[in-house]
């Protein structure tokens, strides 16, 4: 066949590009399937069941139509074809039983890394509806693809939506508690000596009570939102604060910034860096700001690391005024805000630990 501009192309690569295209229309029906199993509780019913379930035990145990069983199994294909579930022998049986795989069990929803939650509320209409806006946005003066759907920043709806609010927090609590523990297993140099450390945009505390359960001698505050800290009950090393880290950050050693500047916008970062360097009035007790967050880096890593860190970055476009950025871009962030120095160290993933120094 030949292409417009006279390039032939072989039966192959022709097969080869409809099959290409064909996986990226259908992308969504793997995000859409997962998320009628979540609803449907498969990965949690088949951990109770304990071993293997069967095909009739599992429609024994679903809230379902029983007419629609049939159907289930093909649930059940493309989900055991994406590695959410395996099939395996049963002893004693010429059946096969379907088991979780290590993709299923983050998915539980009972387990403390779940990731359950976020899966839910991003697979929600009301996450969802702003992708359909992109394009427009890229032609209004809209600030978000978000703003142009729900006429409301996205900080703005989570505080109007208690459901919402309630998957949200709970997703950014199991990811605090995955990074809490590498850090605190991994990096206790880094809080090491610190007296005080507040935590900006520190969502439920779940960050602050591992660190501080860690370092007892440290008092953490955790800043955010009142619909996120209102009500929250601290401890004796634990305060939370409800207040806007664009005008004030109370005062410590260090500020910790777990998934916050990929947020905001090279502006609205500088603006927060700023109040950071201004909260730490002593630069001799170790006064640092801490920070948790992916460093794109699309020549080194392989080519699914890179497409979920874009993905981020479009998530970030899409929901916010934020991005994923490169080391050279991190820089140039600390710099403008006037620190001096920083160092990364490469303990957690996809994502960093960067210690700015004024
Ligand atoms: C992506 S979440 C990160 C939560 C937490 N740091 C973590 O990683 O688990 C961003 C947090 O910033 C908070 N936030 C947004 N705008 C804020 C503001 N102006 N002042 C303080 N916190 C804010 C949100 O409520 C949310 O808890
Ligand atoms: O809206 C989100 C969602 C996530 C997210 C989704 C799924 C996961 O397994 C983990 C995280 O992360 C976000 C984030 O880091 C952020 O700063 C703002 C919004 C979201």
């Amino acid at each position: 066949m030949a292409l417009p501009n006279g390039m032939l192309l072989s039966s192959h690569e022709l097969l080869d590009a409809q099959a290409h295209v064909w996986n990226h229309i259908f992308n969504f029906i793997n995000s859409m399937s997962l998320k009628c199993a979540l609803q449907l509780r498969i990965p949690d019913i088949i951990h109770k069941h304990g071993k293997p379930i069967t095909f009739s035990q599992l429609i024994d145990s679903l809230s379902i139509n029983k007419l629609k069983s049939p159907s289930i199994s093909r649930l059940m294909r493309i989900l055991t074809h994406s590695k959410f579930f395996v099939k395996v022998k049963i002893a004693g049986s010429v059946e096969k039983g379907y088991w979780l795989t290590p993709a299923s069990r983050l998915l539980l929803r009972n387990d403390p890394l779940s990731v359950a939650p976020f899966a839910l509320a991003m697979l929600d209409p009301i996450l969802v509806d702003p992708w359909h806006d992109v394009s427009e946005w890229f032609k209004n003066d809209s600030p978000t693809p978000f703003v142009n759907t729900h006429r409301r920043a996205f900080w703005e709806l989570l505080g109007d939506e208690p459901r919402m609010n309630q998957f949200f927090n709970e997703g950014m609590a199991s990811d605090a508690r995955l990074v809490s523990g590498v850090l605190v297993r991994d990096s206790k140099n880094v809080f090491d000596g610190l007296k005080s450390m507040v935590d900006v945009g520190g969502g439920t505390g779940t960050v602050a009570k591992i660190i501080g359960d860690a370092f007892p001698g440290l008092k953490c505050v955790v800043l955010d939102l009142p619909h996120v800290v209102d009500g929250l009950e601290g401890s004796e090393n634990l305060t939370f604060v409800s207040g806007d880290m664009f005008e004030s950050i109370p005062s410590a050693d260090s500020v910790f910034l777990k998934w916050i500047l990929h947020d905001w916008s090279d502006e609205e970062c500088v603006k927060i860096l700023k109040n950071c360097k201004e909260a730490i009035p002593n630069k001799e007790n170790g006064g640092k700001v801490i920070i948790v967050d992916m460093i794109v880096n699309d020549e080194k890593e392989d080519h699914e690391t890179v497409e979920t860190q874009l993905f981020y970055d479009m998530l970030m476009m899409t929901l916010l005024t934020g991005r994923e950025r490169t080391e050279k871009e991190w820089a140039k962030l600390f710099f403008d805000s006037g620190f001096t120095s920083y160092k990364i160290t490469h303990i957690l993933g996809m994502r960093s630990l960067i210690q700015v120094f004024s």
